[in-house]
């Protein structure tokens, strides 16, 4: 298999209103590879995203995307190459689900360009994928918090882009869209960089994880790696058993929780 780095993250800072937010990030992301961002609030992980998709600007060479500094891609260009879901899309209510995923075609096509059949095609393959064929024509506010997100995967579908950015897409779906989501989106085969608060979804649907703390990655490796007793208490102040997961003990771990100890008490 060749892969190569789609993107290139090298000593990253990021300062908000005299706060250091982002500390001397390295990473990178082979073509292909679902990567998971982990960390407590306020770790920066919406940060360090923002900064990906540019929402953030950043220092010269620190991001490169197919060995381009952002920074210097045409807003258009960035827009094809990138798409973003986030976890409250801020979108019209009244708008229908067609209409919502056909915008994914906007970056792709000149101003007076009408959508032709093959991109009207592509919007309905999109559609059908995320299981919303019967749907189409219902406005986002008809929808599920779990159908409008859906939405908003189709639309980064429909974009076709290099690498999908994803900032906690399921954290307000039940457990159920959760998996579904994320099944959905592996089975795409696209490159993929998304923030997760479930540590055992992210360990069973990311090749690697990345994990920071008050704005520094502290980790980066495989689930079984990363997951392990002394980091998620050293990082996320709990208290766990780490085991392997039945379906793949191999290479993915589970998180057994610790609670507070009620044996005491009656
Ligand atoms: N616009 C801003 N100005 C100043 N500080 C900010 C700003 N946005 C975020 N921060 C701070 O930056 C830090 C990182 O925030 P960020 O939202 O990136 O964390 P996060 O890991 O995504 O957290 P969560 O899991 O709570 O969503 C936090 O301490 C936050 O208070």
């Amino acid at each position: 298999m060749s892969h190569h780095s789609l993107l290139t993250v090298e000593q990253l800072q990021c300062r908000l209103q005299e706060r250091q937010v982002l500390d001397g990030i390295s990473f990178s992301l082979q073509q292909g590879e679902f990567i998971g961002l982990l960390g407590p609030n306020g770790a920066g992980k919406s940060s360090l995203l923002r900064c990906i998709y540019r929402y953030y600007s950043s220092a010269e060479n620190a991001i490169r995307l197919d060995g381009r500094c952002i920074q210097s891609i045409a807003p258009r260009a960035l827009a094809q190459d990138m798409a973003v879901v986030l976890q409250q899309a801020p979108s019209d209510m009244s708008l229908t689900v067609v209409d919502v995923v056909a915008l994914g075609l906007l970056p792709g096509m000149a101003l007076w360009q009408r959508p032709d059949s093959e991109a009207q095609a592509r919007v309905q393959q999109a559609i059908a994928d995320v299981g919303l064929a019967a749907q189409q024509h219902k406005q986002l506010a008809q929808l599920s918090g779990g159908e409008q997100q859906r939405v908003h995967i189709a639309r980064a579908l429909v974009q076709r882009p290099k690498l999908l950015i994803m900032d906690e897409p399921t954290s307000h779906l039940d457990i159920k869209y959760q998996i579904e989501l994320m099944e959905l989106v592996r089975s795409l085969n696209l490159t993929v960089l998304a923030s997760f608060h479930d540590l055992n979804l992210a360990a069973a649907m990311c090749d690697k994880l990345l994990v920071l703390d008050s704005g520094k990655l502290v980790a980066n490796g495989t689930p079984k790696a990363v997951i392990t007793e002394s980091l998620l208490s050293e990082v996320f102040g709990v208290c766990t058993q780490v085991g392997a997961h039945p379906q793949n003990p191999e290479h993915w771990p589970l998180v057994h929780y610790f609670y507070a100890d009620r044996s005491q008490t009656s």
